[in-house]
């Protein structure tokens, strides 16, 4: 009954025919570049709703910002799809990425408030001292082309690490270990998403990578657990430290308590949640600054003008960043790093009158698609932080700008994303002038390993200013 009834609805969409009972499940393989582009192909050829086959499952694809409202306020489409558990639950386990319904909400309820602005505020001094220490390590390319991409993961690792558990891993001081298990567990996990074959647990199980997958998650685990253990001794004793990680303030509170294993699954939730797409960002924010030089010396007069030439950024300072912060917002407009979401249909979610999705369906969002539409931005390619200005904002499309998601399950960690992104453009801009040879956005063209990133790298050089 169930595939008659996904069937039905499924014949009053569009979608590119596929072959009979496997469907389309041979169009969409090949590498992260291939697949982001038969994906972009996709979502251009059919806008707003589409359909493909994978085999016996049903996926839309979805760009129509009325469409995508629906589909982030409605509890019916509230789980995310099983993708993310089978391919991330691993290491991800119940954490709010990745939880259903009731653990989500339990876990939400009490992680919100403890992740309140004050606490943000006491990060900004984690966040200036090691993109301190990344000037640092960018000043050693000075003169010469490179890609900035390994220097901001492993700064943003360390910044995570930090305000997230209350560790300092020293990334960026050479110490690799956690950079290289999530590394490695990361690109097994895009491995495996990339093969269609290992799709199959029962034939991924007999892998090489499988165990090498188990290992690492094992080594993960081990560390975030001695670490959860080594904090209660502390919260314990009363020997907490001044400054508190979100670590400590869940194992302070008052309110009800998660688990050692539920605290686990939120800390690697957390880290894999805030690295790597504030490393990303801050990436494509240097390039989009080394193609725009007088957007570049706009930013770097606001920092002047706040901070004065030499001063040290305080978390006071932040708001007033306020053609940084545009700078920030259309860089994600044209490159949010996680160009989709998905989620799974419990049951059946009107979408119009006679356009139902059918409860067992999945759903793709196409953010990236509806921030780069013609229909909802004017010259979408062009970067241009003024679209943000308050003025304009007003003339936004509704939902045509999500790139930290909406509705409930809306990117906890927006805020704080925003702050470390700022306090890091005032770092760099201040130091290094930056270049880049990508001369437009669209030569930038882009691929998705678990978020978006350039096929030929995020390359730049940089000039250490007088
Ligand atoms: C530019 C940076 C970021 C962007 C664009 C971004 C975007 C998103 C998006 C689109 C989602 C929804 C994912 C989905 O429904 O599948 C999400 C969820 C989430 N993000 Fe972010 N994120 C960013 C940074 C961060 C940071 C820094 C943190 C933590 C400090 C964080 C923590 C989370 C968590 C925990 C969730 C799951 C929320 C839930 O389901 O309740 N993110 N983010």
């Amino acid at each position: 009954w169930n595939r008659r009834h996904l069937y039905r609805h499924s014949r009053k969409v569009p979608g590119p025919h596929g072959l009979p009972l496997l469907g389309n499940l041979f169009d969409f393989t090949g590498t992260p570049s291939e697949i982001y582009d038969k994906t972009t192909k996709y979502f251009e050829t059919y806008p707003n709703l589409a359909k493909v086959w994978f085999g016996p499952k049903l996926v839309y694809g979805v760009s129509k910002p009325e469409y995508l409202e629906k589909i982030f306020s409605s509890l019916t489409s509230f789980d995310k799809e099983e993708s993310y558990r089978k391919f991330g639950g691993a290491f991800l386990g119940d954490g709010l990425l990745t939880a259903s319904l009731p653990t989500w909400k339990r876990h939400r309820k009490i992680i919100l408030p403890i992740f309140n602005q004050k606490v943000l505020n006491s990060f900004v001094e984690i966040f200036a001292k090691h993109f301190q220490f990344l000037n640092d390590e960018m000043e050693k390319h000075v003169g010469r082309e490179f890609d900035l991409y390994e220097l901001l993961t492993r700064c943003t690792l360390d910044i995570t690490c930090e305000t997230i558990m209350g560790v300092e891993v020293g990334t960026q001081k050479g110490e690799l270990f956690l950079f290289k298990w999530l590394d490695r567990i990361l690109e097994i996990t895009y491995l495996r998403q990339y093969s269609i074959w290992y799709h199959f647990d029962f034939m991924f199980k007999w892998t090489q990578l499988h165990k090498e997958n188990l290992r690492l998650i094992g080594e993960l685990n081990r560390f975030t657990e001695e670490l959860i253990n080594k904090k209660r001794v502390q919260v314990s004793t009363g020997c907490t430290p001044n400054r508190k990680s979100l670590l400590d303030l869940l194992l302070e509170s008052s309110a009800e308590k998660l688990t050692t294993d539920e605290i686990k699954d939120e800390m690697q939730t957390f880290i894999i949640a805030a690295s790597d797409t504030t490393a990303v960002t801050a990436c494509f924010i240097l390039v989009m600054l080394g193609m725009h030089p007088q957007i570049q010396n706009r930013v770097l007069e606001e920092t002047n003008l706040i901070l004065g030439p030499d001063g040290r950024l305080e978390y006071q300072d932040i708001p007033r960043f306020e053609y940084t912060s545009r700078v920030i917002k259309e860089t994600v407009r044209l490159f949010p790093p996680g160009p989709y979401v998905a989620r799974h249909i419990e049951a059946d979610l009107p979408l119009e009158e006679n356009l139902v999705l059918p409860k067992g369906a999945s759903v793709l969002l196409g953010l990236i698609h509806v921030q780069r539409s013609t229909e909802f931005w004017k010259d979408p390619l062009k970067f241009d932080p003024d679209r943000f200005l308050p003025k304009e904002v007003e003339k936004i499309y509704p939902h045509s700008y999500v790139p930290f998601a909406s509705g409930p399950r809306t990117c906890v960690g927006k805020k704080y994303a925003l702050m470390s992104l700022t306090t890091m453009v005032a770092t760099v801009v201040r130091k290094f002038k930056i270049g880049t040879e990508y001369k437009s956005v669209d030569e930038i063209k882009l691929k998705t390993n678990m978020v978006i990133r350039p096929q030929t790298g995020f390359k730049v050089w940089l000039e250490l200013r007088k």
